[in-house]
C-alpha cells in the first residue's frame, strides 16, 4: 500500500469512528524532514478547532489492561514493575495487535484485523518507515561505532537492555494469544493447575513467537516518539492524527483532553495560513532534562538538524560529545 493510501485509510477509519477532522487538513511529507506531517489547505483563525479525536480511537493503558486475553497478565506486570511497567504493557498490547493485523492481511487468513488496524499501519514499525530513525533499531555494531564515547551511549544501552527484558517478559503474557490466533496453539480444554503451570513453562521455553521481538521494539519506538500526555494526571497514550504533527519549539497548535469524554481537541494557537504545517511541541528545547543528545535517544532526531545523524556522530559533533575545556 502506498503512503497516500495508508493515510486515506487512516482518515476514513477515524471519521467512521466519530472523529471530527477539518477538511482543511492534509497529510503530506513534512517540511522538516523525518517523514509525514499535517498541513492546512486553507487559512484558519486563532482558536479554531482543527480536529477532535475520540478516546476509543486512542491506544491507552485501559485498552491493554482490559484486554480479554492478556489484561490480567498486564495488570500483574504493572503490580510488580510499578509505573514504569505502563510503557512495557502498552508496547505488549500494541505488538500483539500489530501481529494480528499483519496476520489478517495474509491471503486466505481467517484472523480478524485489529480494531486499530488502519492506525497501526501508519506507525514506524521498522527503521526507515516514515523516515524514522531510532537507536532501538540500530545493530550492536553501529551502537559501538557511532555512539561509544558520546553522551548518548549509556542511555542508548540502558534503553536497549530494557527492551530486551521487555521482549522476554511480554512473551509470557502475549505469546500464547499470538500462537492461538495463528492456530499454533490448541486449547486442550479443562486443565488442572499443575497442567497449566507445566504449559506456561513450556511457553517460556519456546521463546517469543515469530515477529514478536521486532514488533515490541517497534512499539517501544512508537511509544517513545509519539505518545504524549494531556496534563492533569493523564497517562501517556497514542492519539492518531495528533501524533502526525512534527515538533517545533514554537508550536502553532494546542491540544487538550475534553473532561466530559476524554476526546482530544486540537486547535490553532494563532491565525494560520493555507500551506502551513501544523506543529506541536513535544518537549521544550530549553528543558535542562532534555538536552539535544537526549532528544535524539528518545525521539530519534535533533530539532533543527536535517543532516544524517550518523554523520554528526562521525564528526564528533558537540551535540553528542562533551567538549574538553580549552586551556
Ligand atoms: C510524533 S511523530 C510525527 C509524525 C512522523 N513524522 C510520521 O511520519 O509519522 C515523531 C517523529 O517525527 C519526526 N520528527 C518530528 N519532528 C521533527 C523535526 N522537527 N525534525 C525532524 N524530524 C522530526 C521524528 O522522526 C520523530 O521521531
Amino acid at each position: 500500500m502506498t503512503a497516500a493510501a495508508r493515510y486515506a485509510a487512516l482518515l476514513q477509519w477515524l471519521r467512521s469512528n466519530d472523529a471530527d477532522i477539518s477538511p482543511k487538513i492534509d497529510l503530506q511529507p513534512s517540511s522538516r524532514g523525518g517523514g509525514y506531517g499535517a498541513f492546512l489547505t486553507e487559512d484558519a483563525v486563532e482558536g479554531e478547532l482543527l480536529f477532535t479525536i475520540p478516546r476509543k480511537t486512542c491506544i491507552t493503558l485501559a485498552d491493554s489492561i482490559e484486554d480479554d486475553a492478556c489484561g490480567e497478565g498486564f495488570k500483574a506486570l504493572i503490580e510488580t514493575a510499578g509505573p514504569g511497567g505502563n510503557t512495557v504493557v502498552m508496547a505488549g498490547f500494541m505488538a500483539r495487535e500489530r501481529i494480528r493485523s499483519l496476520e489478517s492481511q495474509k491471503p486466505g487468513s481467517i484472523v480478524d484485523d485489529s480494531s486499530f488496524g488502519p492506525y497501526l499501519a501508519t506507525l514506524p514499525w521498522e527503521r526507515g518507515m516514515n523516515n524514522q530513525e531510532h537507536v532501538l533499531y540500530w545493530d550492536n555494531k553501529d551502537i559501538e561505532k557511532y555512539l561509544k564515547g558520546s553522551m548518548c551511549y549509556g542511555e542508548a544501552l540502558d534503553l536497549r537492555k530494557e527492551v530486551d527484558v521487555a521482549i522476554r517478559v511480554l512473551n509470557t503474557i502475549v505469546g500464547k494469544s499470538i500462537r492461538e490466533f495463528r492456530g499454533d496453539y490448541l486449547d486442550s480444554g479443562f486443565q488442572w493447575p499443575w497442567e497449566k503451570a507445566a504449559q506456561a513453562s513450556e511457553e517460556k521455553l519456546k521463546g517469543p513467537p515469530e515477529g514478536l521481538a521486532e514488533a515490541v521494539k517497534g512499539a517501544f519506538v512508537c511509544m517513545l516518539t509519539r505518545a504524549f500526555e494531556d496534563g492533569d494526571g493523564d497517562e501517556e497514550k497514542l492519539v492518531p492524527m495528533l501524533d502526525m504533527l512534527q515538533h517545533s519549539d514554537e508550536p502553532n497548535i494546542s491540544h487538550a483532553m475534553r473532561k466530559s469524554d476524554g476526546a482530544v481537541e486540537v486547535r490553532a494557537r494563532q491565525d494560520l495560513t493555507a500551506g502551513q504545517e501544523l506543529l506541536n511541541q513535544y518537549r521544550s528545547e530549553l528543558e535542562e532534562t532534555m538536552p539535544y543528545h537526549r532528544f535524539f535517544t528518545r525521539f530519534g532526531f535533533v530539532p533543527g538538524i536535517q543532516e544524517e545523524m550518523t554523520n554528526l556522530f562521525e564528526d564528533k559533533s558537540s551535540i553528542f560529545f562533551a567538549q574538553k575545556a580549552e586551556i
